[in-house]
């Protein structure tokens, strides 16, 4: 079953990606261009994404894998289709060369195929006729480049009660991911019936920039990579679904450092945020609700987002947890996705150890830190939450009086 009305209700199900050889594709020449800011260790990465799902699965937590679910999901022949065309319709290949590589592709077993789809294919990977752009590519040029970021299912898709919605992301670099998790959903068996509420063909959205602050209420960043018009468009159908009372939109400043609103806030508690302060009080929101007329919305605001966000959620305020006290800590430790937890159940998240001075914080204010190394897989730019989707959480019932250890139940 799938369904998360929340942010911090007891995690039940989740899907993640163990990074493969799509990292070994990075080189210093094409690392700014797929996003990025170092050449990650490839086995260490790997040891680092392991201790993480072990973290999670030790606390009862299924986990999915999307390489499993899509070679699963590839014994169908439409996903094939499907997943086939899109990785070769770049403009780069030509058609001489395009009908080689999809040659090369449809002769793969789904397991092979899924590999290829992930880590890419260079040109000396694939016999590549010999038109024009066969001849001209070098050996190790791309004729199929690979998604490094596939890593970071929490942007790909995301799930709203029982509905997924299917992004569109907005780098060149990850566009070809919403294609694998389209096929996941569309035809792995686990996920007959779910219906979609967004799809790749729709406006710009990436699920970093989604929190589900609480049932019915959803903050929607929106900045370099979720376009206003990605947000008017969920805030449509989650409204004009009954799957939402209130979205806030949030703009946030277009930088690496905080190219999602989850880089800058997640949720660790019912009522609580862990929260850079050097945007805490400066962040707004527009509250859009239903408007008067069917398919009509009304937007109010801008008001301070913790105001808004408290009031669209019941609450009196959203308590907030800094990351880090002095300024410079605070800028190190948001780079190093120290905003970025992931809540397993209320007052109990996953984070980055480096964080020491966020993770004492957030111990202090009785959130139990399980933390975990990031050396490599941090070259991203990614915490917790990013490498995370969830697929089942709790419904949040009656807070359990309050006290400080995490509701497991
Ligand atoms: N939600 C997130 O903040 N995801 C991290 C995405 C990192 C990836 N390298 C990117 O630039 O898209």
């Amino acid at each position: 079953m799938a369904y998360v009305d929340s942010e911090v209700g007891r995690l039940r199900t989740v899907l993640l990606h163990r990074p493969g050889p799509e990292l070994a594709r990075l080189t210093p020449r094409n690392n700014d261009a797929l996003l990025f800011d170092g050449i990650p260790w490839v086995a260490r990465a790997q040891e680092e994404h392991d201790a993480f799902a072990e973290a999670l699965r030790s606390r009862d937590v299924e986990v999915l894998t999307l390489d499993a679910l899509l070679e699963e999901a590839l014994q169908e022949p439409a996903a094939r289709e499907e997943a086939i065309t899109a990785a070769v319709s770049g403009p780069h290949l030509g058609d001489s060369l395009r009908r080689c590589v999809r040659a090369h592709l449809e002769g793969l077993h789904p397991h092979d195929l899924t590999v290829a789809l992930v880590a890419g294919l260079l040109s000396e990977e694939v016999h590549g006729g010999t038109g024009l752009v066969a001849r001209l590519l070098e050996p190790h040029d791309f004729v199929v480049p690979p998604l490094p970021n596939l890593l970071f299912t929490r942007d790909s898709s995301v799930w709203l009660r029982d509905r997924v919605a299917v992004t569109r992301l907005a780098m060149p670099a990850r566009a070809r991911e919403t294609t694998l998790t389209r096929v996941v959903y569309t035809y792995h068996p686990r996920f007959a019936g779910a219906q979609h509420v967004y799809e790749p063909t729709d406006e710009p959205l990436e699920g970093g920039d989604v929190l589900v602050l609480g049932s019915g209420v959803v903050a929607v960043g929106t900045g370099e990579r979720t376009a206003p018009a990605g947000v008017e468009r969920l805030a449509l159908r989650l409204l004009g679904e009954g799957l939402a009372t209130c979205v806030l939109a949030v703009p946030v400043a277009q930088r690496r450092a905080t190219m999602h609103l989850d880089t800058v806030c997640t949720m660790v508690d019912r009522d609580a945020v862990v929260m850079y302060p050097g945007v805490a009080h400066s962040l707004e929101a527009y509250a859009i609700t239903a408007g008067d007329e069917p398919g009509q919305l009304r937007v109010d605001g801008p008001r301070p987002f913790l105001d808004a966000a408290a009031d669209a959620m019941g609450l009196d305020r959203l308590r907030v947890i800094d990351t880090g006290l002095h300024p410079v800590v605070a800028e190190r430790e948001q780079w190093d996705d120290g905003n970025n937890t992931l809540a397993i159940a209320p007052r109990l998240c996953v984070a980055y150890e480096r964080n020491t001075e966020t993770n004492a914080r957030l111990e202090k204010a009785g959130i139990e830190v399980v933390s975990i190394a990031g050396s490599e897989l941090g070259s991203g730019r990614g915490g917790p939450r990013c490498m995370s989707c969830p697929v089942e959480r709790e419904p949040l019932g009656p807070a359990s009086g309050g006290g400080a250890s995490p509701d497991m139940e």
